[in-house]
């Protein structure tokens, strides 16, 4: 079974990328396999070195959209793409927008060690 730190990096993690192209996503999101079963709507990427996306979770303690006060927001702005499912997107034929951004990430860490498992936002 997937721990949940690995499904963060699978779904997450792309500190080689990203591919300056305009398919990056449609490329991504199947090949980290978040096209099985429905297109899911909106992901990001995290442009930056595992080992600093692991160390947000030293920030202090801010509230996650769903009310749990487990999220921290990173010092920097990081290197992201955004996916957003398009308009004429068909499962399985699913279609997305590529946003290349720098923005300060929103993460909630869990577990020992205590590492990322849910991407909040960014902002
Ligand atoms: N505090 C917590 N502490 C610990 N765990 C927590 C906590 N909160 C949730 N989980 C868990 O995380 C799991 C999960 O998949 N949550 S998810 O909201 O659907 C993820 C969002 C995100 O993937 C994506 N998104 C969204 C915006 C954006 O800019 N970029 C972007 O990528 O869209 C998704 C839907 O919004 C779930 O098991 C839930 O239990």
């Amino acid at each position: 079974k997937e721990s949940r730190a690995m499904k963060f990096q699978r779904q997450h993690m792309d500190p080689d990328g990203p591919s300056n192209n305009s398919n990056y996503c449609n490329q991504m999101m199947r090949r980290r396999n978040m096209t099985e079963g429905r297109c899911k709507p909106v992901n990001t990427f995290v442009h930056e070195p595992l080992v600093d996306v692991q160390a947000i979770c030293l920030q202090g303690n801010i509230t996650c959209k769903n009310g749990q006060p487990n999220c921290h927001k990173s010092s920097s702005s990081m290197k992201i793409t955004d996916c957003r499912v398009t308009s004429g997107s068909k499962y399985p034929n699913c279609d997305y927008r590529t946003s290349q951004k720098k923005r300060h990430i929103i993460v909630a860490c869990e577990g020992n060690p205590y590492v990322p498992v849910h991407f909040d936002a960014s902002v």
